[in-house]
């Protein structure tokens, strides 16, 4: 009895940690071990890297270093340290897919380039729409983006753009002065969605914004979320909120239509849309317009509203950059008799251009960005100089050599272009951490700034988020001081880095 009792316990013990190992290496055993064998003959190999457990892949290591630890960027560190430097890439297993993690300039402007292998693969992309410009491919794509890069992106278009934006900013600015203490974040999300709302659809601030406000809220979270259509989870909830919105939306149209089909009305971009036509004369459906629309708020309210949040933390964290940038914005203003700065003014305001590339760089708003691999890819690096990376290595007396033959991305694998990184790495930019907006009196590296993404897919909206940061720390820096309530608070990464207090504040005239 004794002894069959220590058999299965002995038995126990061994399945344990027999079964802990199978899990463990359950990903690599099914996705990595069988392209290993394929790619032994041909001296390429997967990049190194660990896929984890089945399903969750390294899921729990990134919420450690993202949620628990707060430190990012060891993510890749600890990668780097077991794994060498691998040319920047690493597999994984992330988001409920095997991936090529890429993180060093040259492979990630690679991926870039090459945007008819690695296309463009948003999770949860039909909360956006099918239609709406992140989700679409070829002419479709290129069809509504060069409208929209036309409307919102092109010299003339800003310069309008800087008109219609500042009145509400400055109320904003002065309805916080009366507040003297708020939470920025809530309070920049707010103005920055009026705009926004202005801009796309000539919608009013008002109850009816504000319910917009909080839809839109609902929708972004479903975004980030896992897509379980399940009521009380986020992914469910997105899509209740979309539904509401894709009906404003649809009202909106419906009314455009009875007022001129969008020519003669308010020209926003809901008109702009209307009018697009291809080559053959035909126009956008109602669908697409909707879910455009709605793809183009998601694109660019929160994004640019946390980094105008960002902005004001860390101005009031270096009260010396706020002081320079005080007094360039100052003397732009000295001949203005009460009008608004132009698009033009803030061309000439150098210092100014520099805190805003800092302030995006540093703020790293899109940590990741997501490709999906359409065919088997062979990465050799820049370096063309093989030979100079074959390793010789002596073991018991035989001579080894390992030939450097490149890495593969296995075809349907994602890549997951690790943006962040790139701007925090102290190989890219002299010490990251620090806010020093004077480092952008030089171009930076080629290819270590890539906040916007790349290649035909890059941000749309890039030099419209550009423009509002820059009106906004123009009116900010002119008229009013602030100080940080919690300057010690703890930052948040996820779903986007943020102070936990949301950057509390208190606010007065100068
Ligand atoms: C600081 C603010 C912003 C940041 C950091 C940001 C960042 C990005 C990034 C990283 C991408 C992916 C690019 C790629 O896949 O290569 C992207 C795409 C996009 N962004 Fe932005 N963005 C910002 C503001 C805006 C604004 C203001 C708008 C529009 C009003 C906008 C609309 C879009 C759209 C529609 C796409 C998809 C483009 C396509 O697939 O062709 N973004 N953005």
């Amino acid at each position: 009895m004794e002894t069959s009792m220590g058999v299965w316990l002995a038995l126990l013990l061994g399945l344990f940690p027999a079964l802990g190992w199978l899990l463990w290496w359950w990903n690599d055993l099914w996705y990595a071990l069988p392209l290993k064998f394929r790619y032994s003959s041909t001296g390429t190999r997967l990049p190194p890297g660990h896929l984890g457990f089945p399903f969750l892949g390294e899921m729990i290591t990134f919420l450690w270093y993202f949620k628990f630890l707060r430190r990012p960027d060891e993510f890749i560190n600890s990668k780097r340290r077991k794994y060498g430097d691998g040319e920047g890439m690493y597999r994984t297993h992330l988001f409920g897919s095997p991936s090529i993690i890429a993180c060093f300039p040259s492979i990630t402007k690679y991926i870039y380039r090459s945007g008819d292998v690695f296309i463009v693969k948003w999770p949860n992309v039909d909360l956006m729409g099918k239609t709406s410009l992140g989700a679409v491919h070829g002419k479709a794509h290129a069809r509504i983006r060069s409208y929209v890069t036309n409307a919102i992106n092109r010299p003339d278009s800003l310069r309008r753009i800087a008109v219609h934006v500042q009145p509400r900013m400055v109320a904003a600015l002065q309805s916080w002065a009366h507040k003297g203490q708020l939470k920025g974040y809530s309070e920049v999300k707010k103005v920055t969605f009026e705009n926004i709302g202005k801009l796309f659809v000539n919608f009013e601030p008002g109850p009816g914004l504000e319910s917009m406000d909080k839809l839109f809220n609902g929708l972004l979270k479903g975004i980030r979320a896992q897509p379980f259509n399940v009521p009380g989870f986020a992914y469910h909830h997105a899509i209740q909120c979309r539904k509401k919105l894709e009906a404003i939306f649809r009202v909106e149209l419906e009314k455009k239509k009875k007022n001129g089909n969008g020519v003669e009305t308010t020209n926003d971009l809901m008109d702009g849309l209307m009018q697009i036509e291809d080559d053959e004369g035909k126009k956008l459906s109602d669908q697409e317009i909707v879910e455009n629309i709605i793809g183009l708020v998601v694109g660019g309210y929160d994004s640019t509203a946390l980094s105008s949040t960002w902005a004001l933390y860390f101005l009031a964290k270096f009260p010396n950059v706020l002081e320079k940038l005080r007094e360039e914005n100052m003397a732009a203003c000295k001949n203005k008799k009460g009008e608004f700065i132009t698009s033009e003014d803030l061309s000439r305001m150098k210092y100014t251009a520099n805190v805003v590339e800092e302030t995006i760089r540093m703020a790293n708003i899109a940590a990741i960005n997501f490709r999906l691999a359409t065919r088997e890819v062979e990465y050799k690096g820049t370096n063309l100089d093989y030979n100079s990376r074959n390793v010789i290595e002596i073991k018991s007396d035989i001579i080894w050599v390992h030939i450097y033959a490149g890495y593969k991305i296995p075809k349907d694998w994602k890549v997951i272009l690790w943006i962040r990184y790139l701007h925090t790495n102290p190989e890219n930019f002299d010490d990251p951490m620090c806010f020093n907006p004077d480092r952008w009196n030089k171009p930076a590296k080629p290819g270590t700034f890539q906040v916007f993404g790349g290649g035909s897919r890059i941000c749309p909206g890039n030099m419209l988020a550009r423009l509002q940061i820059a009106l906004f720390l123009h009116h900010l820096s002119v008229g009013y001081k602030w100080e940080l309530v919690n300057p010690d608070a703890g930052i948040i990464y996820l779903s986007h880095p943020i102070p936990v207090d949301g950057v509390e504040i208190k606010f007065s005239k100068i």
